[in-house]
């Protein structure tokens, strides 16, 4: 499904004045997607995403289901468009075992129960705990846990996921535990999920698109890789390796630019391949490798020497690259 918000505001009472959560929100969420809304603590991701949700009204703007406004809806009908959206809810219910917490929103629904167990079955499977559908949530982990209710999210087979916070109180290898299981939701069962996070590293692994939040504010949104090369995105620059060099290093290079590789050809071999056919020596001087989520992605500060560095640039731009010039923020200039 695809989910467009346009123009969304919305505020609640305060003691004083009202709170303003978000202003003039406007994103779309492509169909099959991974979609991070990121920001800081009180931008406003929890109230968009509940928006997005069709759990809170906004005050203003509309939020469309494959091109059907929602704010018409009442009644059945919203109920009908709510119930397309699953929403994870941590708190699972201590007395009943992991298949059962998983199973109630089924029963709820009159699942009969060979079918029911059929689909809670599927769900352990995908979250990787299969053998344990007979232990109570207490003899889990956290991430264990969390997974659970993702599952329990998913038994009813909405066409949306949405996890607040996905990976809060889950730590290390855990976290990303649980970030693969919203991944596989995605890949495996077909969802479009969408997330909330504070953690750019959340969104590095799993996300292919994002908004970012600013006070309310939607200050960039897109796909991830698209990002990547659009100067001064500070999508990009959270969740690229960072580049801090001092102004003084750059200036014993001919020339220095940032590139951007993006996949295992251009990583690989991009730079060494133009660096033989245009006799051009390119230096490291920052930057790194990481990846977003399965693609390996390079961001390096390069010193470059060379009569032919500008064809050299040329030719590895038309690759795909993203060459830059190198900015210097204020800790460049201290340095
Ligand atoms: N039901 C509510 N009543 C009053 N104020 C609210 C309510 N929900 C959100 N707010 C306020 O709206 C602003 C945005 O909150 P929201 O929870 O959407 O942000 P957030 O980015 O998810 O924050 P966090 O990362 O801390 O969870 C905050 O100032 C918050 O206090």
């Amino acid at each position: 499904m695809v989910i467009t918000v346009e123009n969304v505001s919305k505020s609640f009472p305060g003691t004083t004045a009202p709170v303003v959560a978000l202003r003039d929100a406007t994103l779309s969420v492509s169909a099959g997607s991974l979609f991070g809304i990121l920001g800081p603590a009180r931008s406003g991701k929890t109230t968009l995403a509940r928006c997005v949700a069709l759990r809170e009204r906004p005050d203003r703007g509309v939020v469309r289901y494959d091109g059907m406004d929602t704010s018409k809806l009442t009644g059945r009908r919203l109920w009908g468009a709510q119930r397309q959206v699953g929403v994870v809810n941590p708190a699972l219910r201590p007395e009943r075992t992991v298949a059962g917490n998983v199973a109630a929103p089924l029963e709820h629904m009159g699942v009969e129960p060979a079918r029911r167990k059929q689909r809670v079955g599927e769900l352990l499977d995908v979250i990787g705990l299969s053998r344990s559908g007979a232990r109570l949530p207490s003899e889990l982990s956290p991430g264990q846990q969390r997974r659970v209710a993702v599952a329990r999210a998913l038994a009813t087979a909405p066409s949306v996921l949405f996890a607040d916070d996905p990976t809060a109180g889950v730590h290390g290898d855990e976290s990303a535990a649980v970030l693969s299981v919203l991944d596989r939701a995605r890949a495996e069962l077909g969802a479009t999920v969408v997330i909330t996070t504070r953690d750019a590293d959340v969104a590095r692994r799993v996300c292919d698109e994002v908004a970012l939040l600013d006070r309310g504010t939607v200050v960039e949104s897109g796909t991830l890789l698209g990002l990547l090369g659009k100067p001064g995105s500070q999508l990009a620059e959270a969740v690229l390796p960072p580049l801090t060099t001092p102004r003084a290093h750059l200036a014993t290079y001919d020339r220095a630019v940032d590139v951007v590789l993006v996949g295992f050809a251009a990583v690989g071999a991009l730079l060494p391949e133009a660096s033989a056919r245009f006799d051009v020596d390119f230096t490291t001087i920052g930057g790194g490798l990481t990846r977003l989520g399965d693609t390996p992605v390079a961001r390096f500060r390069l010193g470059v020497e060379g009569q032919r560095a500008d064809a050299a640039l040329a030719w590895i731009a038309e690759r795909g690259a993203h060459v830059s010039t190198p900015m210097y923020g204020l800790r460049d200039v201290a340095a």
